[in-house]
């Protein structure tokens, strides 16, 4: 099942100012209810595309579009849509800042709520930090108080605390160790059906993203190589490039399936 198309990136070309090209023609779409996949080696151009996608960089050519609109000028709508979830869970919470300040964020940020009305404020972050099964008093502490994979929890309430439709997260298990990582790709799985969240995953680990995006988009060197419905993409491989991706891989996941049998 697949859903409008919420994210585009249309012949997208990128370059650091004076550097060779780091994306070229670069063309997706991110359906509504449909997990993507950002995969590629290291080098090829993934977390470019992420800073493109939050509106962070601009293309040197083509156009990144939210709901079927350009972006410049949109930022505040992108935002709601669209929020990030970094690699590092150590240095992408401010360690001098409660859980309950760095979670409400965003809702100060967009003006969502009042700066004022804190029973609000406290009311919405409880509820995020439940959706990602961290208890009510996580609030109260500061992120070092918190183990990696359950500061990657409070990096996921933050990002979903103001209902955006999409999360879009740059290597987000890959400093974690395998336990919790399968807890956190759980945890990215039921937050589509509770909260009709689609996950747009950048990864250099097929295994995960196999388990979890119904789309695959493969980079190699700054060019899409391949892309489309991730059984096909990583089950018959076309590209030699894919090929050599998945042979790294000892056996893959189907998509929606269990990565705890790996
Ligand atoms: N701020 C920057 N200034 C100049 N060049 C950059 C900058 N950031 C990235 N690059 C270059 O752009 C290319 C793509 O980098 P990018 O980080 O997008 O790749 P990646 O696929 O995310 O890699 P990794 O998996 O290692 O994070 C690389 O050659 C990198 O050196």
């Amino acid at each position: 099942m697949s859903g409008p198309r919420v994210l585009e990136v249309r012949g997208v070309d990128f370059t650091y100012r004076g550097g060779p090209a780091v994306l070229t023609d670069v063309s997706f779409s991110v359906e509504a209810g449909r997990n993507l996949a950002l995969v590629g080696e290291s080098g090829s151009g993934k977390t470019t595309l992420v800073r493109l996608l939050l509106g962070l960089l601009r293309p040197a050519a083509g156009q990144v579009l939210l709901d079927g609109e350009g972006l410049p000028g949109r930022e505040r709508a992108l935002r709601r849509a669209v929020q990030p979830v970094f690699q590092d869970p150590y240095s992408s919470l401010d360690p001098r800042q409660r859980v309950d300040r760095i979670v409400a964020e965003p809702l100060r940020s967009l003006g969502l709520v009042p700066a004022g009305d804190r029973p609000e404020l406290a009311r919405r972050v409880a509820e995020a930090l439940r959706s990602v099964g961290l208890p009510e008093e996580a609030a109260r502490r500061y992120p070092h108080e918190f183990s990696g994979g359950q500061r990657q929890r409070v990096a996921i309430a933050r990002a979903i605390v103001c209902g955006p439709r999409v999360l879009l997260a740059d290597e987000p298990v890959s400093a974690l160790d395998v336990a919790t990582k399968v807890r956190l790709i759980d945890l990215l799985a039921e937050l589509r059906e509770s909260r009709g969240l689609t996950v747009v995953m950048v990864s250099h680990d097929l295994t995960v993203t196999a388990s979890l995006c119904e789309d695959t988009v493969v980079l190699e060197r700054g060019r899409v190589v391949e892309r489309g419905d991730t059984a096909a993409v990583l089950g018959s491989p076309r590209h030699p490039y894919t090929r050599r991706l998945v042979a790294c891989v000892p056996a893959l996941p189907e998509p929606g399936g269990n990565v705890h049998r790996l």
